[in-house]
Order: structure tokens, then C-alpha cells, then sequence
């Protein structure tokens, strides 16, 4: 058995030597991508002077002046114009400034008479009110690092500098191969000691929030040669593979001796933590391999703290299996030293409660909690206020 930072090291070390494959993609198709290459800004941004108001363009040492209103600049309009002395432009905002002129003045700060205006702004200063060309992003400007995750903000960077497309690493495809011969599915009637099956549901909910698109489910029986089956499609389907259940030491558990067959090299089997300690993790040349435990929080519990993070190094993400950030315990916590505790828990304010009901087969409370409490292996009293680690669940915002 090893330790958590054990299980860590060693994914963290075989994910970050996986062979990244590349692909271009328009920006709207990469968000949640990482970036292989930094994309270059393909213009000046603003791409000329341009008024940043609503207002009038003028010539500064006219401030005062009677000037007489000879055009009309608004954005997208295709020439700026000239303005010559004694007179003024009508521009609006993003409209470009006409040659000659250096200031804007706002329309509320001017007086207007027919066809003439005059600026009656005493804080006015030259160069008000202008945006100038490529004050904000130069053309060839490197506008975001090489492994950055494409969020909303950052696709909406690259359109405003002109790149269409971007390289970015492939996300993994991922198999989900769910065992146990006493699973049956939601809207049907339980026979016998069936059970419904929470897993499959829970893990697919997991990788759509974390963006994997490429999912393929499997539900078989806890019979060693549909395991086998599986296991061999999952192979060439698959970068990733994902099984739950029959990881423990049971007559029935054959996940581990159907990956011994195949030649899946096991990394790591077992580790001391509570819940999720037959939790394994394997390879071969260029795939990889979770074994999570069949019980439902213990599974999702590994899929958030192991097989997420596995996930985001494959998608080239290079922050992985970084310090949690910490939180205060709500009340103290005893256990025994030499296995680290993973407790369900929901964090607000600097503050983090440890719910009630953590056995790994009960999912109301999992389904409340909005993290992972990390206790460490080496601790056994734990006292109120002390600051732990906490794990964010996957989560959407709206
Ligand atoms: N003698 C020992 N027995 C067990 C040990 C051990 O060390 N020695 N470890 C226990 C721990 S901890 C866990 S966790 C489980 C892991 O067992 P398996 O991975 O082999 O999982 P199963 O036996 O198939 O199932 C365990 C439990 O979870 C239920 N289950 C399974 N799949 C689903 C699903 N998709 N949806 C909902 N519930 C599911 C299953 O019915 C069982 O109740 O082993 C302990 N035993
Ligand atoms: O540790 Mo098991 O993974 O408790 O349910």
C-alpha cells in the first residue's frame, strides 16, 4: 500500500510523459482547451485612434471656440476624415478620429447651436477620450502563454485580436466500464438484491462538468470474460479507462486479474486513505487505467481527487495534484494516524463542515457536500479552527 503523495507522484509522472496530440480549433469549438502554442495577436488593438465617447473631436488650443460641425464619424464608418481648424467631427464611440483632430470632448460637456458647438469642459486635456492604435494589444503580441485553459474571457481576447484558430492539446477519450451483476437502471423495477446504479450516472455527470466530451459507457456483468470483452474494446476505444466496482478482494472482484491478463501494467493498487483505499492505476504504452471501488462516494471521491486531476495533465494542463486550498475546521475531528481521511464537506466562508454520514455507500450527504475535507495521514487529533485541505467538487456556475 502507498501513501496519497505517493499515488500522486506517480500519476503526476506518467500523465505529464503521455504523448500529447495537437489539434487546430476554431476558438468557439476550444473552450476548456489547453493551449499547445501561444497565439500571436494578428492586429493592433484598437486598430487606429478611435474615440472612446460620444461626442465631438477637436483640436485642443480650440477648446472655448465657436466650432462649426462639417462631419459625422461613427464606428465602422470607412474614412476618419479631416478636420480643419475652426471646425469639429460628431463622433461617436469606436468611431476612428479624423486627421488633425487630438481630443474628444463628451456631448454632455458641450453647448450646440445649430451647426456649431462649443467644448465647455474645463477639465478637458489633450488626447481625452481616445483610445490609441495598439494601446491595448500590438500586432504579433503573444496574447496567452503556451498551456493555458481557454475560458470564455480568453476566447473573447483572441476574436478581438483577429486568431480564428487556435492548437490546442487533445482532450482524452475516455471508457466508462461500469461492473457489478446487481446494478439496474434508474426507471426500472429492482428484482431480487438488485440495486440502482449511481455510478455510471455520477461519473458521466463528473466528466461532462469537466468538459470530457469523447465518453463511452459500458455496464457488465461481474463475470470475467464480459469484463475481459470490455476491457479489450475499452483498449482501443480509449485513451483514458475508467471501471468501477470488483477492485477489492472478493470471489467476485476480477478487475484486477482481467488487467494482469491484458497486460496492463499496474502502477499503483491500494493506498492508505479512507474511503478509496483499493483504488488502482495502470498503463499500457500509451493508454491509462483507473480501478475505482464500486461503492458510489468512494468512487466519486477517487474520480475528484485522482482520476480529474489525471484527466486535466492529459488535456496538458501542468498544475496538477497542486496544494488545496485551506480552510478552518468547523468542529475538532479524532482518527486513527496512518491513513488520510477524505471527509465529505461543505465549505462557506473560510469555514468547512464535516457532514454527517460519511460511509462511502450513503450519497445524500455527498450530494450536499461542495467538497473533500483532506486530513492527514500523520494527524489524529485534528481541533477546531485548525486549517485543513479542502477539494472543490466538480461544479457548474450559472
Ligand atoms: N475483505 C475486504 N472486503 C472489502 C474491502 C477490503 O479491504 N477487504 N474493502 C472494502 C472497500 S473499502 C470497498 S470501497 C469495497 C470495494 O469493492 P469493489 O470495488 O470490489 O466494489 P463492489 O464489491 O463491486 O461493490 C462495493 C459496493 O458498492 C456497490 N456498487 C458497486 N457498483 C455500484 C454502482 N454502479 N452504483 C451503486 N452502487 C454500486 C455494490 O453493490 C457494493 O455494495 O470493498 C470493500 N470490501
Ligand atoms: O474505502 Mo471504501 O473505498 O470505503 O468504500
Amino acid at each position: 500500500m502507498i501513501s496519497v503523495k505517493e499515488a500522486r507522484a506517480i500519476i503526476k509522472e506518467q500523465v505529464s510523459a503521455g504523448n500529447f496530440l495537437q489539434e487546430d480549433r476554431r476558438i468557439l469549438d476550444a473552450l476548456g482547451y489547453y493551449l499547445a502554442t501561444a497565439p500571436l495577436a494578428t492586429t493592433d488593438v484598437p486598430g487606429f485612434d478611435q474615440s472612446a465617447m460620444d461626442g465631438y473631436a477637436i483640436r485642443m488650443a480650440e477648446r472655448g471656440v465657436a466650432l462649426k460641425v462639417t462631419q459625422e464619424n461613427y464606428a465602422g464608418v470607412l474614412s476618419p476624415g479631416e478636420l480643419s481648424p475652426g471646425e469639429a467631427v460628431r463622433i461617436f464611440t469606436g468611431a476612428p478620429i479624423p486627421y488633425g483632430a487630438d481630443t474628444v470632448v463628451v456631448q454632455e460637456k458641450v453647448v450646440r447651436v445649430e451647426d456649431y458647438i462649443r467644448a465647455e469642459d474645463p477639465g478637458l486635456t489633450r488626447g481625452r477620450n481616445i483610445r490609441v492604435k495598439g494601446e491595448s494589444i500590438k500586432k504579433g503580441q503573444l496574447l496567452l502563454a503556451k498551456g493555458t485553459r481557454l475560458t470564455a474571457a480568453k476566447i473573447g481576447l483572441l476574436a478581438s485580436a483577429g486568431v480564428d484558430l487556435v492548437r490546442v492539446y487533445k482532450k482524452p477519450r475516455v471508457s466508462l466500464i461500469v461492473t457489478g451483476s446487481e446494478l439496474q437502471i434508474p426507471g426500472r423495477p429492482l428484482v431480487g438484491s438488485q440495486l440502482y446504479d449511481a455510478n455510471s450516472y455520477q461519473l458521466m455527470a463528473a466528466l461532462k462538468t469537466d468538459g470530457v466530451d469523447f465518453v463511452f459507457l459500458k455496464r457488465v456483468k461481474d463475470d470475467r470474460e464480459a469484463i475481459l470483452e470490455a476491457l479489450k474494446q475499452a483498449l482501443i476505444d480509449a485513451d483514458l479507462i475508467i471501471l468501477t466496482g470488483g477492485v477489492s478482494v472478493g470471489e467476485y472482484d476480477y478487475v484486477v486479474q482481467v488487467l494482469e491478463q491484458l497486460g496492463v501494467e499496474r502502477c499503483f493498487y491500494k493506498i492508505c486513505q479512507k474511503p478509496g483505499k483499493p483504488l488502482l492505476f495502470g498503463k499500457t504504452a500509451s493508454k491509462f487505467l483507473f480501478g475505482l471501488p464500486g461503492n458510489p462516494a468512494a468512487a466519486f471521491g477517487c474520480y475528484q481527487l485522482y482520476v480529474r486531476q489525471a484527466i486535466r495533465g492529459l488535456c496538458g494542463a501542468s498544475d496538477i495534484f497542486e496544494q488545496p486550498p485551506l480552510a478552518h475546521l468547523q468542529e475538532a475531528f479524532e482518527k486513527p494516524a496512518g491513513n488520510t481521511y477524505f471527509l465529505k464537506g461543505y465549505f462557506n466562508n473560510d469555514w468547512v463542515e464535516i457532514l454527517k454520514e460519511q460511509q462511502s455507500y450513503k450519497l445524500s450527504s455527498l450530494a450536499r457536500a461542495n467538497c473533500l475535507i483532506e486530513l492527514p495521514s500523520e494527524a489524529s487529533v485534528i481541533k477546531k479552527g485548525e486549517l485543513v485541505g479542502i477539494h472543490f467538487l466538480s461544479q457548474e456556475y450559472v
